[in-house]
């Protein structure tokens, strides 16, 4: 961890921080290999749902955004903090495809 980031120069076993194995490490690794795919599979999923709502407000002669869903996404990622608030800005990116840009 610290070696291989160089973030920090203290020690996990003076910092409090848990000390995690190589072994466990090399687990950790492949629960976040998984965790990246699902989160890509689910992404790839809302852009489709997101771009088919889109698509179907558009040919009904909606408009091409909707605020007040666009706030209640922002407000389920505030807990993340400003981070949060990119990854939300991210996802409806997505979904709007070129349509928002
Ligand atoms: O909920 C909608 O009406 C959508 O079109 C989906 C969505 C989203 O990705 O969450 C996308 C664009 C809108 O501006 C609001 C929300």
């Amino acid at each position: 961890m610290n070696a291989q980031t160089n973030e920090k120069a203290t020690p996990p076993e003076t910092s409090g921080e848990p000390v995690a194995s190589a072994e466990e490490i090399a687990e950790l690794r492949k629960e976040i290999d998984w965790l990246d795919s699902e989160i890509l599979r689910l992404v790839k999923r809302r852009v489709e749902v997101s771009q088919t709502i889109g698509a179907a407000r558009m040919a009904a002669g909606g408009t091409r955004i909707v605020y007040n869903r666009e706030m209640d996404v922002l407000a389920r990622y505030r807990e993340l903090g400003p981070d949060g608030r990119q990854l939300a800005m991210a996802l409806l990116n997505l979904g709007r495809g070129r349509l928002g840009r």
